[in-house]
């Protein structure tokens, strides 16, 4: 009875992913004048970047606006990564070349076209693009004097965010890396996470750093334990990567940067930074001037930028693991705790 349940469900779940690719499709055949803001959507605003250049850029707006940033942007995607590292789901282009690649399987009769985009490493759901762009905004949203006003405005800006929530959804769905439900649920799941922290904030803000360190250092754990349940339940923990592989009509598409197990190294840098950096319920309300931190955050981004250039690439992956977690903690620490401060003491 319960077997049948599941098989049910698993054919329901098949079902429904065959049709979605229809969404692609559709997304492919009627949009395709939009390719260039597609492109530039899916490129500058994916998570590395809005890590390395978008949040600095807005946190020379205020200290309180950065430390929101740096924790809900790290939170958030720290969760994406370890969904696709403990279930890498299908992405639309792989599904639909297996399908034509097996000769029992019934072919859906669509036709996706490949980017170079579209050679992405890790798994679709949930679409880490999407949700780190929810968690961008609703943090914005938070800060904008506007909340408070009337309800034109807010409408106004509900509707703003929805367009730019729609132009990340059909950039992906365009490109053919995510389904529509994984640009959805990872929506849901940012504004879900985003909602419950938001209540405990000023709690979370104030908390000694012994706890949240374990935290992570926990979930390093957790994280290498994953790989090693899976080797011995002999699933494959690169089976996202083999697929891009596989798929990708060039492999110089694609890159490191977005392979499950370096994402998460990135993800939970910055989580570690964060860590380290509690508690910070003082330093987010020191003031400085605008020009002072315009000034102090673009030295912090380019020497951020400059260790990015000298990622040991070439001398095995755990030199590129640690590498990157290090200087992802360092990036979020100096941002949230070191420059504040230092700051301060300028001014
Ligand atoms: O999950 P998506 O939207 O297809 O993106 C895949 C990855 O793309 C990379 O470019 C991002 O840095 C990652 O954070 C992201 O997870």
């Amino acid at each position: 009875m319960d077997l049948n349940v599941l098989r049910l469900a698993a054919d329901y779940y098949h079902k429904l992913l065959n049709a979605e690719l229809h969404i692609n499709e559709w997304v492919q055949d009627r949009l395709f004048i939009a390719e260039p803001v597609f492109r530039f959507v899916s490129v500058y605003l994916e998570p590395s970047n809005l890590f390395n250049v978008l949040i600095p850029l807005l946190g020379v707006c205020g200290q309180d606006l950065l430390t929101h940033l740096v924790y809900a942007l790290s939170l958030v995607s720290a969760v994406s990564s370890f969904e696709k590292w403990i279930y890498p789901e299908w992405r639309p282009l792989w599904r639909l070349r297996e399908l034509y690649a097996n000769q029992h399987a019934i072919r859906p009769g669509i036709a996706l076209q490949s980017h170079d985009l579209s050679c992405e490493t890790s798994g679709g759901l949930p679409c880490g693009h999407s949700m780190a762009w929810t968690a961008l905004l609703m943090v914005i949203s938070m800060h904008l004097p506007i909340t408070r006003r009337s309800f034109a405005s807010r409408l106004t800006m509900y509707i703003m965010i929805g367009c730019c929530m729609l132009c990340m959804w059909l950039s992906r769905l365009y490109l053919a890396t995510e389904y529509l439900h994984q640009c959805l649920l990872a929506t849901y799941i940012a504004i879900s996470l985003l909602s419950s922290c938001q209540r405990h904030l000023n709690y979370l803000y104030a908390q000694r750093r012994f706890w949240p360190v374990l935290m992570v250092l926990l979930l390093v754990y957790l994280a290498i334990s994953i790989y090693f349940i899976k080797l011995h339940l002999e699933i494959d923990p690169h089976w996202s990567v083999r697929q891009a592989f596989k798929w990708c009509p060039e492999p110089t598409y694609m890159r490191h940067e977005s392979s499950p197990i370096f994402l998460l190294a990135r993800d939970l840098g910055n989580l570690m930074g964060v860590a380290i950096a509690l508690p910070v319920d003082q330093l987010r309300n020191y003031d400085s001037k605008c020009s002072h931190r315009f000034v102090g955050i673009a030295i912090v981004e380019i020497l951020n930028y400059i260790l990015r250039l000298f990622t040991p690439k070439q001398h095995g992956r755990f030199l590129f693991l640690a590498y990157e977690f290090m200087r992802n903690a360092l990036h979020s620490l100096i941002l949230v705790k070191l420059l504040p401060k230092l700051l301060h003491r300028t001014s």
